[in-house]
């Protein structure tokens, strides 16, 4: 780990409040406001001034979602161009999912890919584990090994497939019980919504011939993992929720008390089925992109607290998996270093969202769920520095070669939004600033 230097960070808008001078010493929050000035950091060391004037600051960013590739398909992305695509959008944790090449469905792939973070340096990056050898839906794979591998796996999750079988999402809920592990389900029942479904169903996939992907494939699953939930007493997370119908399922859900929490992705917070017009593969992904209504209710359910976290589903492809015709296109889209533009353009900016409601749903949800030990969500004395400045002025227009990701596949390119991440600080360190990464 590279050495702490001091940092005084000088004139931001804390958790966009009052402006405040805040001092950063061995990777803690030591001082904010007045006292809060170069030579409380003790003589002789050299701070570093950050000067915020016009900034908000915010605690780091947390992701529930994200896929690096590593190990199996470094051709897409690494531990670090993912670690780094993720500084360069504020965040300071990221949540690997275990659909890699091996699938890390044991304690040791989940120490491997932990070790993989550490050395990358640029996020805490912390292991996702299978809930079945091999994503196969079948036999359970190691989950007290994972969770008590160094890797201390809390959250486990077949994404990129559903654990469709009831029989093993009920053993599987009353496994990781024990040790308040929680379960995210990728829910896409495949008898209604089968690999080759890529686009909402209804009358934009009859008109383009694409396999439709209906609304049902996804509140069904959701409906009855809600059930089990209920039954077995544990915790189910729904991850990248994409319609009405789902949001309802969750809502439902809650109101009976299952211990259920939910995410949406960015793109489906924007994007809609209408952009398949185009045939153009970027936006090809899964969920699929769904029409305005529930783009809509997803939106809604972001403030109303039904959905508890942004999770960006960052999915990189090397472009010789993504420049296909659209149905043979790999599934997914990058989103790390949009995210926070797309939410600050369309829920801040827009007014449907406070500073609050955001550091709630990028930070602080999403490390609860995680179940990350105080990651440094209040910025005060004591409590560890990840912290991200952001300018709400900025205006992005993204710009995919610029990506610090390996891939290219963002849904987003040309577009220009509102909101720019500036300097993401992992335990007292910059490690992004002005989306290049602090070498
Ligand atoms: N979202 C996607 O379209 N693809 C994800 C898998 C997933 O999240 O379902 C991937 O790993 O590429
Ligand atoms: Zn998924």
């Amino acid at each position: 780990m590279r050495g702490h230097n001091d940092l005084l960070v000088t004139g931001a808008a804390v958790l966009g409040g009052e402006r405040a001078d805040v001092l950063v010493r061995g990777g803690l929050v030591v001082a904010v406001g007045p006292e809060a000035t170069a030579d409380t950091a003790g003589s002789g060391t050299d701070v570093e001034r950050v000067d915020a004037d016009g900034l908000v600051l915010l605690p780091g960013f947390v992701d529930l979602h994200t896929h690096l590739r590593e190990p199996g398909r470094e051709d897409a992305e690494t531990v670090r161009s993912g670690s780094a695509a993720a500084a360069a959008g504020g965040f300071t944790a990221i949540l690997a999912m275990a659909n890699t090449t091996p699938v890390t469905d044991t304690g040791e792939a989940a120490e491997h890919v932990l070790d993989l973070g550490v050395a990358a340096g640029l996020a805490d990056v912390r292991p996702i584990g299978a809930v079945t050898k091999g994503l196969q839906g079948v036999e359970l794979a190691e989950l007290g090994m994972m969770h008590r591998s160094r890797a201390r796996v809390r959250v486990f999750s077949d994404d990129g497939r559903c654990v469709h079988d009831s029989r093993v999402m009920r053993r599987a809920l009353e496994y990781v019980r024990a040790f308040d592990a929680v379960v995210s389900q990728h829910a896409q029942d495949p008898a209604l919504a089968g690999p080759s479904a890529c686009c909402h169903e209804g009358e934009i996939s009859g008109r383009l011939g694409l396999t439709g992907w209906p609304a049902v494939a996804e509140s069904s699953i959701i409906a009855r993992d809600a059930e089990l939930a209920l039954h077995t007493g544990s915790r189910v997370h729904v991850a990248h929720v994409t319609t009405a119908e789902g949001v309802e399922a969750v809502r439902w859900a809650k109101r009976r008390g299952a211990r259920i929490t939910a995410e949406v992705t960015p793109h489906h917070l924007l994007l809609t089925t209408d952009l398949l017009r185009s045939y153009d593969p970027v936006y090809k992904v899964n969920p699929p992109l769904r029409p305005q209504e529930d783009v809509d209710a997803l939106r809604e359910a972001l403030v109303d607290g039904t959905i508890d976290a942004v999770a960006t589903d960052h999915a990189p492809h090397a472009r010789h998996d993504k420049e296909h015709a659209f149905p043979d296109a790999a599934f997914g889209m990058l989103g790390l270093e949009t995210a926070f533009s797309v939410v600050h353009d369309v829920m801040v900016a827009s007014g449907r969202m406070d500073w609050a409601m955001l550091i709630e749903r990028m930070s602080t949800g999403p490390a609860r769920i995680a179940g990350l030990a105080d990651h440094g969500q209040t910025i005060r004395p004591g409590s560890p520095a990840n912290l991200v400045l952001v300018d709400p002025g900025a205006e992005v227009t993204v710009d995919p070669g610029a990506s610090l990701s390996l891939s290219r596949n963002t849904p987003f390119a040309g577009r220009t939004l509102t909101g720019r991440v500036r300097t993401t600080i992992l335990n007292g360190r910059i490690t992004a600033a002005d989306g290049e990464v602090r070498p």
